[in-house]
């Protein structure tokens, strides 16, 4: 039985139980993710992260569960409840652009585009920078014009949850990070939350506030992005993401005799890093790699590393896949940094829990995101 959705603006949580079979494959998932932002899926393939996009989507469904968006039941096999998928309100934005090749760009932009998503038509072709290809037909658009005419097309749909599903697969270096740096800037502006799926790392590092981690069809962990990159039992686990700290900070400051940006993270700390183009006082997001970091017992004059942060250990451990490192993070102010060291290091250095030490940076290390 097709039940009419009511639609409360702001959903608080997605949450999802189900259970489905698909040949020899089992998807069987409880979750509840924030209706807010972006949260990233990531798994290898074949983990399930396209079979879970379709049901909440209402692409497919699951032999028995509940998909909840907010207080609105999607979905809930026992009370034969079935939201049909054009009534969601869920944009989705698949791998390749499946744009309607015989309708020009705004043709496809206006398809099935609702009463009330008409008045933000100009805005958003214009995040998408696509005035300018409104009158083509999209067997004349490059990739990456294709996929964000499908992100509009979307976005236009007057969707309450929009789900990306690899959108930037298939495009080259330079136009994916194009597009996701343009992805990045549009999800921090329209305030729809994102689900993207991705098994790229450096694409979720770049956009997600929240991760899902699958494993063959479960979820494997569910938590804020930072919070999982510092957790020592996932490191193989998210293994593409190279152990990374992914911290947050306001530029303050750029140089540009030397091409290099100062941002602040809290009140005392601050970071230089790379020059970028971000405007003073705008949020910026640094991803900084285990193997970018060195451990000082103190601070060191005449040295290349030109960030010192004082630390204290706040967890040491060494993973049976690296029995000559040790992973250890390091709480400094309200924020945490993953380092990752020899063992023959820390017994050198007499490195134990507790123990205030200088976490040396090189500036040229990060991926300023
Ligand atoms: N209709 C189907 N019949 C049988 N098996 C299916 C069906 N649909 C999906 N599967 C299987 O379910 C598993 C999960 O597929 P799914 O596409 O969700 O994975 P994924 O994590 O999105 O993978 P990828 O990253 O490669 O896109 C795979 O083993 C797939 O072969």
């Amino acid at each position: 039985m097709a039940i009419k959705p009511e639609l409360p603006t702001n959903p608080s949580s997605l949450s999802l139980s189900v259970d489905q079979r698909l040949g020899n494959f089992h998807l069987q998932t409880e979750l509840v993710l924030p209706a807010c932002g972006v949260t990233g899926i990531f798994g290898t393939s074949g983990s399930g992260k396209t079979s879970l996009l379709r049901l909440i989507a209402g692409l497919e469904y699951p032999d028995s569960g509940v998909i909840q968006l907010g207080e609105q039941v999607l979905l809930d096999t026992r009370r034969r409840i079935c939201v049909p998928a054009h009534k969601r309100r869920i944009g989705v934005v698949f791998q390749e652009a499946r744009l309607f090749p015989h309708y020009r760009v705004r043709g496809n932009l206006t398809y099935g585009m609702p009463a009330h998503a008409a008045a933000r038509f100009d805005e958003i072709v214009e995040l998408l920078g696509i005035t300018a290809l409104l009158k083509r037909m999209p067997g004349t658009l490059s990739g990456g014009e294709a996929r964000r005419v499908a992100i509009g097309r979307a976005l236009l749909s007057g969707p309450q949850l929009l789900l990306m599903d690899e959108p930037l697969t298939g495009l080259d270096g330079a136009r994916k990070e194009e597009l996701l740096r343009f992805i990045a800037r549009l999800t921090k502006q329209v305030e729809i939350p994102v689900i993207y799926i991705s098994h790229d790392p450096e694409e979720i590092s770049a956009i997600a506030d929240h991760l899902v981690l699958m494993k063959e069809g479960s979820i494997q962990a569910s938590d804020h992005l930072g919070t999982l990159l510092q957790r020592f039992d996932l490191t193989y686990a998210l293994g593409g993401f190279d152990a990374a700290s992914i911290l947050e900070g306001t530029v303050v400051n750029h140089d540009s005799k030397y091409n290099l940006t100062r941002i602040a993270l809290d009140a005392t700390h601050q970071l230089t890093v790379p020059g970028t183009s971000a405007p003073i006082d705008s949020h910026l997001r640094v991803r900084i790699p285990v193997r970018d970091i060195a451990l000082s017992l103190a601070a060191t004059k005449g040295t290349s590393y030109r960030n010192q942060l004082t630390a204290i250990i706040d967890d040491m451990t060494t993973l049976p896949e690296t029995p000559h490192t040790v992973e250890l993070r390091l709480q400094v102010g309200n924020f945490h940094l993953r380092a990752r060291l020899t063992r023959k290091s820390r017994d050198e250095m007499g490195l134990y829990i507790g123990k205030e030490v200088t976490a040396l940076i090189r500036s040229v290390s990060f991926n300023s995101i």
